[in-house]
């Protein structure tokens, strides 16, 4: 990779460990962006996402959603691909993100550990084998005092694969939110609750609740290095492909051939 890699929110909590990680797997680490007056450990402090685009061959988007539209033009343009951890994305955002993937490479996960890609995919098995009617979904997620969007990207991604899982569109069956006279839970719906406080790096929690049994499968992020290497992971891998849309199961070799 000649350019090097750069990192948008390189002084945030996830910027900073970028910035070890990608230094740890011995790449070019070119700068990043972020508030004006910050300090960065490495690389330069560039005055906006044009900037840095124009300087790296990747850049590690871990920011805020309302940088997504921009940074999809800007990177677009510079042909620089784009490893995008932000969450709390707006269906406008995501239309953004995809516009983006028809001219550059772009890896999207709301998470970058492999443990959750993996309990990903094992949701929407575990979805399409017990039948909606008799086992109900929650998912319950817990975040620092710090995590400003909810319910988490993470959270959202089971939800999506239990729904993949069952042939239905998350929009249509999503229970987020309850409170005061709520009603009785939809049967077939996917519920979610979000906690926060303290620094949880990250747990998610995803129950099929029958009437005579629980199954449930946990994730806990103790460290959020690992969010950090799977990204520089991703960055890496984005060398040499051809524009598209992908996720970190692309990454790990988990997903599905493309058609
Ligand atoms: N996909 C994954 O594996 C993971 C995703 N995330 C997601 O990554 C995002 C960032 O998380 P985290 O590092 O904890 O958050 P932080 O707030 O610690 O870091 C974000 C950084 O980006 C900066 N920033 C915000 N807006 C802009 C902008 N317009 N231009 C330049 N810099 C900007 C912030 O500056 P300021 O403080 O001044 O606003 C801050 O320094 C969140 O959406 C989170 O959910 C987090 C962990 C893992
Ligand atoms: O904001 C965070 O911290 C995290 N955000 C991601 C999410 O929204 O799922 C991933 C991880 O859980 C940490």
């Amino acid at each position: 990779m000649e350019k090097g890699i750069g990192i948008a929110g390189i002084a945030g909590r996830m910027g900073t460990l970028l910035a070890e990680e990608v230094r740890a797997a011995g790449a070019t680490l070119v700068g990043g962006i972020d508030r004006p007056d910050a300090t960065v450990a490495g690389g330069g402090l560039f005055p906006d996402i044009a900037a840095l685009a124009a300087a790296a061959a990747v850049v590690m988007d871990f920011t805020h959603a309302s940088t997504v539209q921009a940074h999809a033009r800007a990177l677009a343009q510079a042909g620089t691909a784009w490893v995008l951890g932000t969450t709390g994305l707006s269906a406008e955002d995501q239309a953004a993100v995809a516009e983006a993937a028809t001219r550059i490479a772009v890896v999207q996960a709301p998470n970058f550990s492999p443990g959750v890609n993996l309990v990903l995919a094992l949701a929407e098995r575990m979805a399409a084998a017990l039948p909606a009617g008799q086992y109900d979904a929650e998912i319950v997620e817990m975040h620092h005092r710090q995590k400003v969007d909810a319910p988490s990207g993470t959270a959202l991604g089971l939800g999506h694969a239990v729904a993949r899982g069952r042939g239905v569109a998350l929009e249509a069956v999503k229970e987020s939110g309850r409170d005061g006279h709520c009603g009785a839970r939809r049967t077939g719906g996917i519920g979610f609750a979000a906690l926060r406080g303290g620094q949880v790096v990250g747990e998610h929690t995803l129950l099929f609740a029958a009437a005579n049994e629980h199954i449930s499968i946990t994730h806990r992020a103790f460290d959020r290095r690992v969010f950090a290497t799977g990204a520089v992971r991703a960055a890496l891998w984005t060398h040499g492909r051809p524009p598209g849309l992908y996720s970190m199961m692309d990454v790990l070799g988990m997903a599905p051939p493309r058609g």
